[in-house]
């Protein structure tokens, strides 16, 4: 496999802009470090989107609603993006009950996690329970009334959380023992950490799945990248041709893999990394010439990569 390309010359930005339609971007280390907008970036889409071309939001960050990305959106400078444009898991999560196990409507789901998921279920129909209930803040004692198991619950939906506590993991656990651990478990996404302010790298909603996993002893449902089907429900719904697609990312377990496993851009490729994340150049580099020492090696090699999308507008304009 050929080394992936740096992209710093005006006329490697002009081509990568010609070669795809759409864009599917990551937004934590993409778009954004916390609340800072990383710079360029918004010229950078202000200028594909004069070139007509499409795209939309893809973030495992599941603590946010579709509502309230738009918000954060707009208090960023970028305009007119709607909720159709942005993914976030907690939205994926909610999708997966209703289209794919097809858990009716007016169904209780017990969450760990952040609003988001709440919000999203919500949304769709669901009846969230756990999640922001303030009772999930008391010491644990083993009469609480939340460790007994309310018999509506008809799945478990787990994903980041800053209110990660004793009486979270051990009611979780209560129903993801249940029943002889029928109730469906899913997951929200599996990253590790992620690039958080005062660049500190921080714990990740796949540190919450994962450690409810170990506890009950069960595989998750992933529907966060890079799972196949999130790909498939955004190409479909958009409409995007997916050899004429880029995916951009950070990361190179979720997004690259999303892209590369994907078939993103045809034959010759649709993954960039950008090093404005939590991926260092050193990353790139370890994984390069050690594609054994990762599970899935060449999945997760980008075919491209820059410094930040933002540097675009800088080649473009040089
Ligand atoms: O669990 C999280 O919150 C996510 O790991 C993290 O924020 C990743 O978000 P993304 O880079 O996909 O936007
Ligand atoms: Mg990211």
């Amino acid at each position: 496999m050929a080394p992936p390309e740096k992209i710093e010359l005006k006329k490697q930005a002009q081509q990568l802009i010609e070669q795809y339609d759409n864009f599917l971007f990551d937004c934590d280390g993409v778009i954004w470090l916390d609340e800072k907008l990383i710079p360029g970036v918004l010229e950078t889409i202000e200028h594909l989107e004069s070139q007509g071309k499409r795209f939309a939001f893809v973030t495992n960050n599941s603590s946010k609603s579709r509502d309230t990305y738009i918000e954060k959106f707009h208090r960023l400078g970028f305009k007119g993006i709607g909720k159709h444009l942005i993914y976030p898991t907690c939205y994926a999560a909610a999708s997966y009950l209703k289209e794919h196990l097809k858990v009716p409507a007016g169904a209780k789901v017990w969450v760990l996690g952040d609003h988001g998921i709440e919000t999203e279920l919500k949304e769709l129909g669901y009846i969230p329970v756990g999640g922001s209930d303030p009772r999930l803040d008391d010491e644990f004692h083993p009469q609480h009334d939340l460790l007994k198991v309310d018999p509506d619950v008809r799945a478990v939906v787990v994903g980041s959380t800053k209110a990660f506590n004793y009486m979270r993991i051990a009611t979780t656990l209560q129903y993801l023992l249940h029943e002889n651990k029928s109730l469906p478990f899913i997951g929200t996404n599996i990253d590790r950490s992620y690039p958080g302010p005062e660049g500190l790298i921080l714990p990740a909603g796949g540190s919450v799945v994962n450690y409810m996993s170990y506890t009950s002893n069960r595989d998750f449902i992933d529907v966060g990248k890079p799972s196949k089907r999130l790909l498939e429900t955004i190409l479909e719904q958009r409409d995007f041709d997916k050899s004429k697609t880029l995916m951009i990312g950070d990361t190179m377990y979720t997004d690259i893999k999303f892209g590369n496993d994907g078939q993103l851009g045809g034959e010759s490729g649709g993954s960039l990394l950008v090093l404005s994340g939590g991926t260092k150049l050193k990353d790139l580099h370890h994984l390069i010439e050690n594609p054994a020492s990762l599970q899935d090696g060449p999945s997760l090699i980008p075919l491209k990569y820059i410094e930040s999308f933002g540097h675009i507008i800088h080649l473009l304009s040089n």
